[in-house]
């Protein structure tokens, strides 16, 4: 019997996918004669998919959005992202370790990104890590992205690991969609964040997924008290 679910965001939680965005930004913009994003501003502008992160991208570089050409600048990106998608990408110190151990302990685990499924699904498989996810879903997957909560709540009910359901994330769209659905967040503050994660109402905030099983534990003890 499953121990309950455990859904993971991806981008600045489970991998640092910057190299790989922030590089395909830069190609992007190289390609419209304007100056590189760079790691740092990326990093900034993640987080709300990838129509969103080209759209505030072009406007770093004082690009006005138009329909079509910020439509075709969409599609190129994804174009040349889709090209180097796991090329750089790497998961965190202890991901591996720690999802072996929640996996053992008997939780169900999936994936609820903004990024793309089919982008999601390449990282998780070329990183080794998809056997340990039930779900991997993007905002395509149920037509919904964060932090719309059903996005978070159809992905965990796909998963089939019942309750209790917990969010692990990196950004204030992650606590937003935790707490629009009424599931508890645990957040990384390593990840990808405008505004430092401390006063918006995480239930946990943990600086690396190494302290994510205790982080977890102490929160099933604090349920537990209250019921
Ligand atoms: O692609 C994004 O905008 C962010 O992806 P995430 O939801 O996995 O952080
Ligand atoms: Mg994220």
């Amino acid at each position: 019997m499953s121990k309950g679910t455990i859904v993971f965001d991806l981008d600045g939680t489970l991998v640092d996918s910057v190299p790989d965005l922030a590089g395909s930004l830069d190609t992007l913009m190289a390609e419209r004669g304007l100056a590189p994003i760079g790691v740092e501003t990326a990093r900034r502008l993640i987080g709300h998919g990838i129509p969103n992160l080209v759209r505030r991208a072009l406007a770093e570089r004082g690009v006005e959005w138009q329909d079509d050409t910020g439509a075709a600048a969409v599609k190129r990106f994804t174009e040349i992202y889709g090209a180097r998608v796991a090329q750089e990408t790497r998961p965190y110190a202890d991901v591996e370790t720690v999802l072996e151990r929640l996996a053992g302990e008997g939780w169900r685990m999936a994936v609820c990104t903004n990024k793309m499924e089919r982008f999601a699904r390449q990282i998780v498989d070329h990183l080794g890590l998809s056997r340990h996810f039930a779900v991997v879903a993007g905002p395509d997957t149920f037509g919904v992205g964060k932090p719309d909560p059903r996005h978070l709540t159809e992905t965990a009910a796909a998963a089939g690991g019942g309750h209790p359901v917990l969010f692990v994330g990196d950004s204030e769209v992650d606590i937003a969609t935790g707490k629009a659905a009424g599931v508890p967040v645990i957040a990384l503050t390593y990840g990808y964040t405008k505004t430092p994660l401390d006063d918006l109402g995480a239930d946990r905030l943990i600086d690396t997924f190494a302290e994510l099983p205790d982080a977890i534990a102490s929160l099933q003890a604090e349920q537990a008290a209250a019921t």
